[in-house]
């Protein structure tokens, strides 16, 4: 049974929660116009899930805010700062520090500069849990805002032998960097040949997995994977546990295929590579997913509280164990037991 299994130490607990994409504006459709999007009421479903982080009996140790935290509409209605002002001042009652993830959205409204500079940057947050017996590999370093190819990425141990990374999904993108970038130049070249039509977001033509080479997805560059590839060298030698966590889903089974990064293959087959990671966890894709892969690697796509209606939640509190982590849904998010994987 469950409660009589090895390991029953509860070591911490964190929160997630994705795509709230925030707007003052009356409810709309998704693109396809087969979910309803409750912009306004994406605050108040925060809201609740800031008041229920902070009375759980055991605080959680930190949030993963996964990115697309408002929508790309204000850009149009010249309320970017100001929807982002009243999401971000939600947040300043949580209790436990906010980790922020970036999505499509937020390069609707910003570029790399502004979101560098902005308290969506949780880069300071980056190190580990000081334990003398604990070897560390946290550097702390900042990026620069004006450096037109850096990424945003950094990793954390909030107690001893876990890790979490936050990853770029948008490294490569058509969204973020200006014309300028090598890396836009380089994913331009990427998304033309792949996707030929005008509208880069149009998937006219595309077949198969190839349905993700969206103007609305990106990518990890080789500089990103060069670096994630040394922390996770860092985590197998000292047997930790590590999550992965990024805007965009890396594997096909926990999402739909237009949801999908360019070069999930990528990613996932170097995860994979490394016994130490046990888990990914992403949104994007508001419908949510699950699926444990062959080498027992936990992809989990959270369901987004844009498309969750006013009577429901999407939020949820992973309990971390010796042996494993129990999401504990809310609303929409189903519970799941998630054992590590075998070494
Ligand atoms: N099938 C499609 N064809 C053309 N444009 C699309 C299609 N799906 C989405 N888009 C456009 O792509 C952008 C992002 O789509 P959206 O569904 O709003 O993304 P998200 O799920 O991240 O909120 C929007 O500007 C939308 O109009």
């Amino acid at each position: 049974m469950e409660t009589e299994a090895a390991g029953n130490n509860l070591y911490f607990t964190f929160g997630v929660i994705a795509d709230i994409q925030y707007a003052d504006i009356r409810n709309g459709l998704n693109y396809s116009r087969t979910r309803e999007r409750y912009y306004r009421n994406s605050l108040r479903l925060l809201r609740n899930a800031i008041k229920e982080w902070n009375e759980e009996p055991v605080a959680p140790n930190f949030i993963l805010q996964l990115g697309d935290i408002i929508d790309g509409c204000n850009s149009q209605i010249k309320a970017s700062e100001e929807a982002l002002q009243t999401v971000l001042n939600e947040f300043t009652n949580c209790l436990s520090p906010v980790h922020h993830v970036w999505g499509n959205h937020e390069f609707y409204n910003f570029d790399r500069k502004q979101l560098l500079k902005s308290v969506l940057n949780s880069k300071h947050l980056e190190g580990d849990i000081v334990s003398s017996n604990v070897p560390s590999i946290s550097i702390k370093t900042e990026i620069n805002p004006d450096d037109s190819e850096a990424f945003y990425g950094y990793h954390f141990s909030p107690f001893p032998k876990f890790r979490f990374i936050i990853t770029d999904a948008y490294d490569l993108s058509i969204l973020g960097r200006g014309k300028s970038s090598k890396k836009h130049n380089e994913s331009v070249q990427i998304l033309k040949s792949y996707n030929k039509n005008e509208n880069p977001n149009s998937p006219e033509g595309l077949a198969g997995l190839n349905i993700r080479f969206l103007g609305f997805n990106g990518g990890f560059s080789q500089e990103q994977l060069e670096w994630l590839n040394a922390v996770l060298d860092f985590s197998d030698q000292n047997q930790e546990k590590v999550t992965v966590v990024g805007h965009l889903p890396i594997h096909p089974g926990s999402t739909d295929p237009v949801c999908v990064a360019w070069n999930f293959n990528e990613m996932l087959s170097m995860l994979q590579a490394h016994s130490s990671v046990v888990c990914f966890i992403a949104g994007h894709d508001h419908d949510g997913g699950y699926y444990l892969d062959d080498c027992g690697i936990h992809h989990l796509t959270f369901e987004g509280v844009i498309e969750t209606s006013p009577e429901s939640q999407a939020f949820g509190t992973v309990h971390v164990y010796e042996d494993r982590m129990i999401l504990e849904g809310r609303g929409r998010i189903p519970r799941r037991v998630l054992w590590y994987r075998e070494r």
